[in-house]
Parts: structure tokens; C-alpha cells; sequence
């Protein structure tokens, strides 16, 4: 049997596709179970409209079919966008960006660990200078991935100056890969918007930025992403980390996220250890979505 994931539907359609024909309890509890999942309202009214006409034109009164139709939908709507890392370059530089608590530097731990495992060669850059638990946190990663990391050489040194040197150490060594931690909070936000995209200018100088990751905590949902809004618009970001799966029930906020934001889900974190962390496979996600349904 499949691993129940605590983002699967199953719960919430338990019974829903083992019943005799589909009738409008069936349709009352699959828009019941698409809000909880978080969904969000828009998308659970079009898929559900979608279906509808679906199931008329085929004529079918079998749940099976519509659990079928339904893995399908999900499946064609996240694979609208693109979820490859494009790490192409030498080195390939990311930027993970994000507010405090989301899971950013876990999720660079991961992330270092996860190129290793690809036979890459990893450095990472502690660009979060003002926050010194940042940086020792930071370099525990950076020991259990087995990876170098370069640090600020003094508390508060400027965050473009650590990120310049970290793809110096990497171009003078060879490494291929540089992952980049930032401040998830200033201030302000333009303060924080400045920063930001003087890391980027800064590193530009030597080579371009290949990634621009932001993480989203999956157990805020939807609120989650209108806290990100100001590095959704300013901080050019490129694909979105969605961390702390394994703790959400709202397996739906990966569709809803893409759609709302336009921008392509790269990684899911789905746990608190070093190999908790996988691409991101729309087919793979849909059947895991519907599996014990
Ligand atoms: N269950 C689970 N927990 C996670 C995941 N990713 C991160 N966490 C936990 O979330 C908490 C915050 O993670 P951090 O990596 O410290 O988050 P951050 O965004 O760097 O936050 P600051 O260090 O405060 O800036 C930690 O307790 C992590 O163990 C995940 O995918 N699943």
C-alpha cells in the first residue's frame, strides 16, 4: 500500500471513489475536500467545472473515472510550468531567498547535500551577517552536507561582499556549485529589496546568477506567499522551494502557489533531515496526492 502522506487527499476523499455512481454527494464532499486541501476557491471551481463537463461528455457515472479525471487535471495543471533547476553554468550560482522561519537555511543544508549526491562540488555562502545563529546554523549545514562554506569575516560585514567572495572561492577552486543563504529580514522591506538586489549586482560583476529560490513555508499556505509578495516582485525570483510538506494538510497550496504566483515550484522539502528534500515531479506529486484515496 502507499505511504500516507500528510498532504494526500486520501482522508479527505476517503470512501468518495469506492461508492456505487457519482451523484451530488460526491460533488459536495470533492469541494469540501479541495478547500480543506487549500485549493483555494478559484481553482476548486474550475476543476470542479471542469470535471463535470467532463464526466457528461463521456457519459460515465463511475467514481473511478472521476478519480482518474481528477489526477489528470491536477497533473496537465502543474505541468504548465517548468520545474527544472537550471544549473547549467560554471559555477552555477543560487540565491535562496525567504522570510526568517520558512526553513532557509535547513533547506540550503538539503539542497547542498542534494547536489553532492549528484557528484556536484558545493560551497555556501553565509550572506545573513547580521544574524550570528544564521551563520553558526548555516555552517552546521554546511558540516553535515559536507560541504565548505565561506563566513563573514566580521559580524554585519556587508551580505554582497560575503556573496562576492563565496563565487571568488568557487572560481578559483573549481567548485561548481555556490548556494547563497540571505536575510529574510531588515528593517524594511526596500532595505531588504536593496540588499537583495545589490547581492545580485555584486555577484553579476563575476558571473550570472543562475537560480534565484524562494522558500514558502507549505503550512501557512496561501498567507505564506502574500508575506513573500515583495520578493515575488522585486527580488527576480526564479523558482519556489515549497518546505514542511510532510506537516501540511493542504497538498492543493502546490497548485494553488504556481498559478498564483506564475512561477515554477523547483524543490519540496519534506522533513527535517538532510535527505528530506526532492525535485519536483507533477505526475509523481499528483499520484501521491490521490494515492489512498
Ligand atoms: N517538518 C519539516 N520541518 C522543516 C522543513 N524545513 C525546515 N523545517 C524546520 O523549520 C524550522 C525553521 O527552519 P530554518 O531552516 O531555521 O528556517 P529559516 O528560514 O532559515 O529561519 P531562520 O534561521 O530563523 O532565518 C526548523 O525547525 C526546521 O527543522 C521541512 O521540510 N519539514
Amino acid at each position: 500500500m502507499a505511504e500516507r502522506r500528510s498532504w494526500s487527499l486520501g482522508s479527505a476523499l476517503r470512501g468518495m471513489f469506492t461508492r456505487e455512481r457519482i451523484d451530488e454527494q460526491t460533488w459536495e464532499d470533492l469541494e469540501d475536500a479541495l478547500i480543506t486541501a487549500d485549493f483555494g476557491p478559484d481553482i476548486t471551481d474550475e476543476i470542479l467545472d471542469h470535471l463535470r463537463s467532463e464526466v457528461a461528455r463521456l457519459g460515465t457515472d463511475d467514481p473511478r473515472d472521476l478519480k482518474r479525471m481528477l489526477r489528470e487535471t491536477i497533473e496537465d495543471r502543474l505541468a504548465k510550468f517548468d520545474p527544472t533547476l537550471k544549473l547549467s553554468a560554471r559555477p552555477a550560482v543560487t540565491l535562496v531567498v525567504g522570510v526568517n522561519g520558512v526553513g532557509k537555511t535547513t533547506t540550503i543544508g538539503k539542497f547542498a547535500r542534494f547536489l553532492r549526491n549528484f557528484n556536484r562540488t558545493v560551497v555556501v555562502g553565509a550572506a545573513d551577517t547580521f544574524r550570528a545563529a544564521a551563520v553558526e546554523q548555516l555552517d552546521t549545514w554546511a558540516m553535515r552536507a559536507d560541504v565548505r562554506i565561506v563566513r563573514p569575516q566580521h559580524f554585519g560585514q556587508d551580505p554582497a561582499s560575503v556573496a562576492y567572495q563565496t563565487v571568488e572561492t568557487a572560481m578559483r577552486d573549481g567548485i561548481e556549485m555556490v548556494v547563497i543563504d540571505t536575510a529574510g529580514r531588515l528593517q524594511t522591506k526596500a532595505g531588504l529589496m536593496d540588499e537583495l538586489t545589490k547581492i545580485h549586482r555584486v555577484i553579476e560583476k563575476l558571473t550570472p546568477v543562475a537560480e534565484v529560490l524562494l522558500v514558502l513555508d507549505a503550512t501557512t499556505g496561501q498567507n505564506g506567499v502574500m508575506q513573500a509578495e515583495a520578493f515575488i516582485e522585486h527580488a527576480g525570483v526564479t523558482g519556489l522551494v515549497i518546505t514542511k510538506l510532510d506537516g501540511s494538510a493542504k497538498g492543493g497550496f502546490v497548485l494553488a502557489v504556481q498559478e498564483r504566483t506564475g512561477l515554477p515550484i523547483k524543490l519540496i522539502g519534506t522533513g527535517e533531515g538532510i535527505n528530506d528534500l526532492t525535485g519536483f515531479t507533477p505526475h509523481v506529486f499528483a499520484e501521491q496526492l490521490l494515492a489512498d484515496a
